[in-house]
């Protein structure tokens, strides 16, 4: 009972528009930056680009389609992954994180005092030596590793053409984000909503520069627009895009960092993909000066390193404060 009053405080009082439909985001095909036959390819990068910069700073959210990632590739590791969430408890603790590890990969489920309820499977890139990944289902570890690299290119090509969005010097976000071992993906499952409460994962802004989602058929995401939820209907090859808290900080609200949430289906469970692309920990995030003394604004945020914001998230997500306010958000740097 003191767990289901204690979830009732979070739960928001913005009006629910459960009509809207997926209509309101923005679909936005990305095929003349992979090489797709085009006979006039850089008015369809300019016409990309526009579409992106008025989603970015309208709310932050769009969906894109032709990403480069074979949608044989998403079918698969989501089918994977809901065999590997059927799985008993003591199976998927086989991958529970090492203790004290910097970066915690493999499989947790969210404390039973959480708000958010779901368990979730964590990886980074290969290469960093991190990963806890299962061995079962077969091919399932392999999926996820492929689904990684692929992702992984897509977000590169996004934030170059982020970069030129904001008007940035070429290459400037990749320099300054050169470093793709705080990269991650996350597979979840998402336990089906009881009589009392639907919340599958609380409304919050992501901490990292860019994320994809892909949902299930159950859908349940929502993002938040004037004040409205604005449901995100899944689509077959669509995978969701959203700018995190560090391009709203550097852009200095330029690009917004929209705020999102999942609602959990009654009567089934909801699995879905995630990759966020990040920002190695060290990294010092600050407004940047082409949108603060360059143009004569002041900056919204002090500046921060990633690793203290995002442990502070981390640590209001596994010891979630009673009263919504008190939630780290990107609002805690605000000059
Ligand atoms: O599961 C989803 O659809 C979204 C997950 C999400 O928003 C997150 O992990 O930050
Ligand atoms: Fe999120």
């Amino acid at each position: 009972m003191v767990n289901e009053e204690k979830r009732a405080t979070h739960k928001t009082t913005v009006p629910i528009n459960r009509m809207a439909t997926n209509s309101e985001i923005p679909t936005i095909d990305l095929s003349p930056f992979f090489n797709l036959v085009d006979d006039d390819e850089d008015k369809s990068k300019k016409k990309v680009a526009e579409m992106i910069i008025e989603a970015c700073s309208e709310y932050g959210f769009f969906q894109v389609v032709n990403h480069g990632v074979p949608l044989h590739l998403l079918n698969k590791t989501m089918e994977l992954s809901k065999i590997y969430f059927t799985f008993p408890d003591e199976e998927k603790l086989k991958c529970s994180p090492k203790a004290g590890a910097l970066l915690p990969a493999g499989y947790s489920k969210q404390p039973e005092v959480s708000p958010n309820k779901n368990e979730y499977l964590v990886m980074f890139s290969a290469d960093t030596g991190h990963n806890l990944l299962p061995t079962n289902p077969p091919e399932f570890k392999e999926s996820l590793e492929e689904l990684f690299s692929y992702l992984s290119k897509t977000s590169q090509i996004l934030e170059s053409i982020i970069n030129d969005c904001l008007g940035l010097p070429p290459n400037f976000l990749k320099e300054f984000n050169h470093d793709r071992s705080w990269d991650l993906l996350v597979a979840f499952h998402y336990f089906p909503a009881t009589e009392m409460e639907d919340t599958g994962l609380l409304e919050h802004e992501d901490v990292n520069c860019i994320s994809f989602v892909v949902q299930d058929e159950a859908g349940g995401l929502e993002v938040r627009k004037d004040g409205q939820w604005i449901p995100v209907v899944p689509e077959p090859g669509k995978i969701v895009v959203n700018i995190g808290d560090v391009i709203q900080v550097l852009s200095n609200t330029k690009f917004k960092s929209a705020t999102h949430r999942v609602v959990r289906p009654k009567g089934r469970s909801r699995h879905s993909l995630a990759f966020f692309y990040s920002l190695h920990g060290d990294k010092w995030v600050e407004p940047l000066p082409p949108f603060t003394k360059e143009i004569g604004e002041p900056a919204k945020y002090k500046g921060f390193f990633y690793k203290e914001y995002q442990d502070m998230r981390r640590k209001s997500m596994t010891h979630t404060p009673a009263r919504a306010e008190d939630i780290i958000r990107i609002t805690h740097y605000s000059v």
